[in-house]
């Protein structure tokens, strides 16, 4: 499908996470009758709420699946240390099969070496040091380890629309952990085939690599940062982006990277919301079926 009249195609992500969740339910209904039950588990330090709103979300789609919910919360005080023995505890907790530490912890918690102690075979955010080196690794083959479910979701709304992606120049504007610096080890794999440039606050000219490009993945983070007159018409453009802003009427919401009129030129954009969030949580959950079925052989 391609745009018509001027306007984009809509990648619907909750159409698109709503069909991978409907085959995941098959899955799981399959391991259960084989006595495996997955199980997700969440880690949440502190009370952001919009961390809070996520990972419930993540457990209302858990039980839409059959997926059984471990929840783990913390006070923002928590230590290094406390964090950590939860990490351990579920580890070793032969419930769950998988499990995710919410991002971002609290001010003052070394991250990456929470994210080290996370058990690689049940690493759900596909985030552990080992699974995306695997990814580097294996750049040639199929991976069978979780990859990073925000990168998994914008390939897979672009493969499901037909995105031509072969060949294809790719901007991806951001370099955080959970989207852009893994997003280029998935989108130049051989079977996907695309040249990816990585752009971020060090980039000098962000306007003239957005005019070239075929697709931009747009995860930066800052409200309105791909504009029309810079996106070269017919590309497709997925906003990734979540900035909390204060609307006119004071009251706080939640915006992307991508500044209206987009639409208009580019041939398929993502909205936001109901673009790549969507798929993000339901890619989430395809990590945990997979990771079940591979320890059930
Ligand atoms: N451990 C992780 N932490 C974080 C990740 C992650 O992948 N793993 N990503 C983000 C937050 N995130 C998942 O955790 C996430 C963000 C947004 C959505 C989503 O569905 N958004 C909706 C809109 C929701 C709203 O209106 O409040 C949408 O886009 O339609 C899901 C998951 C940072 N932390």
């Amino acid at each position: 499908m391609t745009a018509a009249g001027g306007r984009a195609v809509v990648l619907d992500g909750k159409a698109a996470a709503a069909a991978v969740k409907a085959d995941l339910a098959v899955r799981v209904a399959a391991l259960r009758e084989r006595g495996v039950v997955p199980g997700l588990g969440t880690v949440l330090v502190g009370d952001d709420p919009g961390s809070a709103a996520y990972v419930r979300g993540k457990h209302r789609d858990c039980a839409e699946v059959g997926i059984a919910s471990i929840r783990v919360e913390l006070p923002a005080d928590a230590t290094q240390a406390q964090v950590e023995e939860k990490v351990a505890e579920l580890n070793a907790d032969p419930a769950c099969t998988g499990f995710i530490v919410q991002l971002p912890l609290p001010a003052g918690t070394d991250t990456n070496r929470v994210l080290e102690l996370v058990d690689p075979d049940k690493d759900a955010d596909g985030l552990h040091p080992t699974n995306l080196g695997r990814l580097v690794l294996r750049v040639r083959e199929e991976v069978t380890s979780p990859l990073p479910c925000t990168p998994r979701g914008v390939i897979d709304l672009l493969q499901r629309y037909e995105v031509p992606l072969d060949g294809a120049e790719v901007v991806v504007v951001g370099r955080g952990t959970t989207v852009g610096r893994s997003i280029g080890l998935l989108l130049t794999r051989r079977d996907v085939n695309a040249t990816v440039t990585l752009c971020h606050t060090g980039t000098r000219d962000l306007a003239a690599h957005l005019r070239r490009a075929d697709v931009v993945v747009a995860a930066a983070g800052v409200p309105g940062i791909v504009r029309a007159e810079d996106v070269r018409p017919g590309a497709a453009v997925l906003d990734v982006g979540v900035s909390r802003v204060v609307g006119a009427d004071g009251k706080a919401v939640l915006t992307g990277d991508v500044a209206p009129g987009v639409e208009d030129v580019a041939g398929w954009l993502s909205p936001n919301p109901g673009g790549v969030g969507p798929m993000t949580r339901a890619l989430l959950l395809a990590n945990v079926v997979e990771a079940a079925e591979r320890a059930a052989g």
